[in-house]
């Protein structure tokens, strides 16, 4: 008869994404006003990662940093992406009340206060910290236009191109109230590493925006060109979880 273990190896109580249940969650007057410090001059390049484009930040200082909110330590910037849908009707990972957006902007940040890099910190519960805000279809993005602009020179799989003098605090909504709950990563390996940090106000970008995301390539230039049209996980469960919000 085999030892049953304690570890249910099945067992994964802390996924991501979830769907919001804004009457669920709970205010906690004890959570902090988020403290954002983005220099533009930390922005270094633009990298096709294959299910999606990132954003990549100098991470060898602390220019630029998260701290406060739900946060013990201050978290560094590294890298930036977003997750679209194959049409303007879903494409966020989060979901709030059962919604879905458009799309969804992941600004994540590791815990240098603690662990002495990334690939450390993606080890541990409170290794990383991602600010998500939701998209919402409306007028152009000028700053994510920028981005736009230059998704052309990292067309296929594993293709980057120098993306300096981004300004990141120009992506985030005026409103700094979130949810916040403990979480993961929502691509392999799924690392249960993530405070996870929800904007509750949404930013906007156009369809023809969206558009453009969506004739990203995830094939190399040597294979058969396949777009990536969607990279959104489905919500998981919320298991033992409860979301505190910063707001009433
Ligand atoms: C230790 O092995 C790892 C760790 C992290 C990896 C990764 C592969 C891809 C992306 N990442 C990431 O850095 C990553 C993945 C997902 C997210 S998300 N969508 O913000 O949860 C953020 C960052 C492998
Ligand atoms: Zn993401």
């Amino acid at each position: 008869m085999g030892v049953s273990t304690s570890r249910n190896e099945h067992c994964r109580p802390r996924q991501s994404p979830i769907n919001i249940y804004t009457k669920k969650v709970r205010y906690d007057s004890s959570l902090r006003p988020l403290y954002i410090y983005y220099d533009p001059k930390s922005s270094r390049r633009l990298v096709n990662v294959g299910h999606c484009f990132n954003v990549e930040f100098e991470d060898n200082n602390d220019k630029s940093v998260v701290s406060d909110g739900p946060l013990t330590g201050y978290y560094r910037l590294r890298q930036l992406h977003f997750h679209w849908g194959s049409s303007d009707q879903d494409g966020s990972e989060h979901v709030i009340d059962g919604q879905t957006y458009p799309a969804e902007l992941h600004i994540v940040h590791w815990n240098a206060q603690k662990y002495p890099s990334f690939d450390e910190a993606v080890k541990h519960p409170d290794g990383l910290a991602v600010i998500g805000v939701l998209l919402k279809i409306g007028e152009a993005n000028p700053v994510i236009q920028n981005i736009i602009n230059n998704l052309d020179k990292v067309k296929t799989k594993n293709k980057e191109c120098p993306f300096t003098q981004l300004d990141v605090s120009s992506l985030l909504p005026n409103d700094r109230n979130y949810w916040t709950y403990q979480g993961s990563l929502t691509t392999p390996p799924y690392s249960e590493c993530v405070t996870w940090i929800v904007l509750q106000e949404a930013i906007l970008i156009s369809s023809e925006q969206l558009f453009h995301f969506r004739g990203l390539l995830c094939t190399s230039e040597s294979e058969k060109p396949t777009c990536i049209l969607e990279n959104h996980r489905p919500i998981q469960p919320l298991e033992a979880r409860v979301v505190r919000s910063s707001s009433k």
